[in-house]
């Protein structure tokens, strides 16, 4: 491949070399060879005086030098014979860098005769020429030749790659110093001379260095031609390509397709994971253009380079396409970075692509997930988005990836209730939490959620996953099934209230007195409203008196008003409350509480439909309707002649009793929905529902405060529970007896007691828990406070601190 990538030059520093002219010395000498004239110069590079050079046989002062043994030999021939010459009578071929140029010019006579020759002689041994500098300075390694393949100049780069000094190699064979892998036949140099042309050789080579180590090279030679274009020898010149050789490894060690392009974008380059993700061979695509192999997906350019016109690009993790060899155009991630000039303008690319079938396919079958599926990273940044997520929360997935996933779900739980925070930090899954979101919309949506830690292969966790479900559906039809077991605000599935529900509706129009009766909490009340909801006089005046909290002595006039003058405080008229529900309905609860006096008076308005006020003869008329409720055993009280059979009789024309809680815990998963919808709306606070293990609780509770017992429990809870689903934690203290009053509560079992005696150990217990403190014992009860006062008495029940 030839490397896109340019190769890390090491500039070396070369030994510091002296530049200076040329020290050009003369010497002339007579016919016999007597030196007439001479300069400084001359006198230096002969290494004599120039007094003692005059008048001096100047071969004589010669014949003892090395360096002029060329020109000893020239001068002992006639001068006659001399030409116009120029010598190099250094020490050659030792190759010593004593090189001195001498040239020699006749000096005709008359005639046929030589006055004698000029000598010219410049001193090559030290001084560095121009050329030899700038042949120096190259970062290549180059070597010049002769036709004998006799190495004849050998450069400071040369020098410094392959560990030998120009004076050992001058003069000697280039293929002794070298041993490279071409030397030989394929000797670049001599097939250069021989074909006369150059020879490129980019890799495949090793030179072998003076310490026996070799190195990748290229190599370049060419022939040296001289003025009358004969060849003279050749010049090699070789660059170590170990950090090209390097990169290129690298490169096709890399996974990852990589191409590069010229500025045209035709293909320069195609590494090994190219081949293998296309399955062309580089050969193949080499000077192809990039939009043969590589399309863009909608949107996008496959070739910004060509598309761009020269500016620079930046690309990264593109989507796009390229055409395998088959003719299939593979999915692909494209990251493209640009190659520029010194003006900043593109001069070509790298292209850098992976197969994104895989990815792709994930994402396919993710989306094909009728589930929202993200991904979080340990930042809660959002990694990845299905199509369902898109659906349910509105948000694209290109504007989700990347943010906060509190930005794009805002969920009440967000922050330090975070579901996927709590399976990240404790590494364990959670599992359908019920929360609500904002869509993007800015409408809340109620979701199921359940997440997990994403653990990396050596059990890092390195973010996490979260599905989600829209629960609307499931919403809309829970409500529905829910529906089937309400009348109004009751909810009941247990089959005596269903039966109640089916003549409800007759009852309710039907204007007949009702009689409710059932335990404290058991939803006496709500039952009585129910009925009037679905009345005809729905409309109309609905009044509820509890006759059980009203002192008895107050009763009356509050039942029925006074006259002014009636009694001591009556100053004025005051009308009652059967005056107030005229042409309604009035709720008398607690009925069984009433005094025998106002007995009487009930039965006549309900038989006449007519009483008369305290302190007043004259009857009043009234249309109303009774509907009355009690938690006392009114047959009993009529038995024990407490309260009057014909009231009761005439009490009791319909008669609704209504089942303690206990005997109907079908209802208890109802009411408990019921109650945290009720509570969640109310309160704002984003609390699912209850765990398991509270259901397994209070399915097994005895509830004597009945279902009004069960909505404080739930009530309580919501204030203790964060978020999610409520936990036991998170339940009124009498679901956590200490170890004493839990071995005290098992070793008195309730087998055996009537249901008086168990409501009155249960009361007692809740009193003793609460300090006798009211207010807490009706909320751990569940019943009002009317009806803990009645209880009281009823059992006779005592504070042991009370004066
Ligand atoms: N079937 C039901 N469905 C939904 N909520 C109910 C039902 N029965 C009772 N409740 C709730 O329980 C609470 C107690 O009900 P209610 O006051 O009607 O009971 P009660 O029998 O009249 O009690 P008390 O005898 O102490 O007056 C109320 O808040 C009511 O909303």
């Amino acid at each position: 491949m030839n490397g896109p990538f340019i190769m890390q030059t090491t500039i070396r520093p070369y030994p510091r070399q002296r530049l200076k002219g040329p020290d050009i010395g003369y010497v002339t000498i007579d016919a016999d060879g007597l030196v007439t004239s001479c300069n400084e110069q001359a006198a230096t590079i002969l290494g004599v005086d120039r007094a003692a050079l005059l008048h001096t046989r100047l071969i004589s002062l010669i014949a003892t030098i090395p360096r002029f043994r060329a020109l000893y030999e020239r001068l002992s021939r006639p001068l006659h014979s001399l030409k116009n010459e120029q010598l190099h009578v250094a020490d050659y071929p030792k190759g010593r860098k004593d090189n001195c140029e001498v040239r020699i010019i006749r000096m005709p006579g008359p005639g046929d005769t030589v006055l004698g020759a000029y000598i010219g002689l410049i001193d090559r041994s030290e001084t560095v020429t121009p050329r030899t500098l700038a042949l120096n300075s190259i970062a290549d390694g180059v070597f010049t030749v002769d036709q004998e393949m006799k190495i004849t100049s050998f450069n400071a780069a040369a020098e410094i790659l392959t560990g030998w000094t120009q004076e050992e190699v001058l003069g000697r064979p280039c293929k002794a110093i070298f041993k490279s892998s071409i030397c030989g036949e394929a000797c670049a140099v001599s097939s250069a001379i021989m074909r006369n042309e150059r020879i490129y050789y980019d890799r495949n080579v090793h030179l072998i260095r003076k310490d026996g180590t070799s190195f990748p090279a290229s190599i370049s030679a060419s022939p040296l031609i001289d003025t009358e274009n004969r060849i003279v020898g050749g010049v090699e010149s070789f660059r170590d390509i170990s950090d090209t050789i390097k990169s290129d490894l690298i490169i096709n060690a890399i996974a990852e397709g990589v191409v590069t392009f010229d500025a045209h974008g035709i293909i320069t380059s195609f590494n090994r994971g190219a081949q293998q993700i296309t399955g062309w061979s580089e050969a193949e695509v080499m000077d192809r253009s990039c939009d043969e192999l590589f399309s863009a997906s909608e949107g996008v350019s496959a070739c910004p380079l060509l598309e761009r016109k020269g500016e620079p690009c930046h690309i990264i993790d593109q989507d796009g396409f390229v055409t395998d060899k088959d003719g299939y155009n593979l999915p692909i991630l494209v990251s493209i970075t640009s190659m520029v000039d010194a003006n900043n303008q593109a001069i070509g690319c790298v292209q850098t692509f992976r197969d994104n079938t895989e990815a792709l396919q994930k994402r396919l079958i993710l989306d094909s997930v009728a589930d929202g599926v993200f991904t979080v990273d340990r930042n809660w940044r959002i990694t990845s988005f299905n199509m369902a997520a898109e659906v349910i929360t509105g948000w694209e997935r290109e504007d989700a990836i990347g943010r906060f996933c509190s930005d794009v779900f805002h969920s009440s739980i967000c922050g330090k209730n975070c579901a996927v925070a709590e399976s990240l930090y404790t590494g364990r899954p959670v599992t359908n939490r019920s929360i609500t979101i904002v869509d993007a919309d800015g409408k809340s949506k109620s979701i199921s959620i359940s997440a997990s830690p994403l653990v990396d292969i050596v059990g890092n966790v390195i973010g996490g996953v979260e599905t989600f479900r829209d629960l609307s559906v499931e919403e809309t039809l829970r409500k529905q099934l829910l529906q089937r077991y309400t009348f109004d605000e009751i909810i009941s599935k247990s089959p005596a209230m269903q039966r109640y529900f089916q003549i409800l509706p007759d009852v309710a129009t039907s204007d007949s007195t009702v009689l409710i009766l059932g335990e404290s909490g058991t939803g006496k009340g709500v039952m009585a409203e129910a009925i009037v909801n679905a009345s005809t006089r729905k409309d109309k005046p609905f009044i509820s008196v509890n006759c059980g909290a009203i002192p008895e002595t107050l009763l009356e006039s509050e039942l029925f008003g006074y006259r002014s003058g009636a009694f001591t405080d009556a100053r004025k008229d005051r009308e009652g409350r059967f005056a107030a529900a005229a042409g309604g309905t009035i709720f008398l609860d607690e009925i069984g509480d009433i005094p025998h006096s106002l007995q009487v008076k009930l039965l006549r308005v309900l038989e006449e439909h007519v009483y008369e006020p305290l302190g007043s003869n004259d009857s009043i008329k009234v249309d109303i309707r009774v509907i009355a409720a009690t938690n006392r055993d009114l047959k009993r009280a009529v038995e024990k002649g407490l309260f009057r059979d014909d009231l009761y009789y005439r009490l009791n024309v319909v008669n609704i009793t209504l089942p303690p809680l206990r005997d109907r815990r079908e209802d208890i998963p109802l009411l408990v929905d019921h109650f945290v919808d009720r509570f969640r709306a109310e309160k704002k606070k984003d609390i699912a529902g209850v765990s398991d293990e509270v259901m397994t609780v209070l399915m097994h509770h005895d509830f004597p405060g009945n279902i009004r017992e069960l909505e404080n429990i739930i009530e309580y809870a919501f204030i203790l529970c964060p978020g999610g689903f409520i936990q036991k934690g998170h339940l009124p203290d009498a679901f956590h007896p200490s170890e004493t009053e839990a071995s005290e509560a098992s070793a008195t079992p309730k087998a055996g007691l009537t249901l008086e005696q168990i409501e009155r150990q249960a009361i007692l217990g809740s009193l003793q828990r609460n300090k006798w403190r009211k207010m807490m014992t009706c909320r751990e009860l569940g019943i009002s406070k009317d009806t803990l006062r009645r209880k009281i008495e009823r059992f006779e029940l005592e504070d042991p601190l009370a004066d």
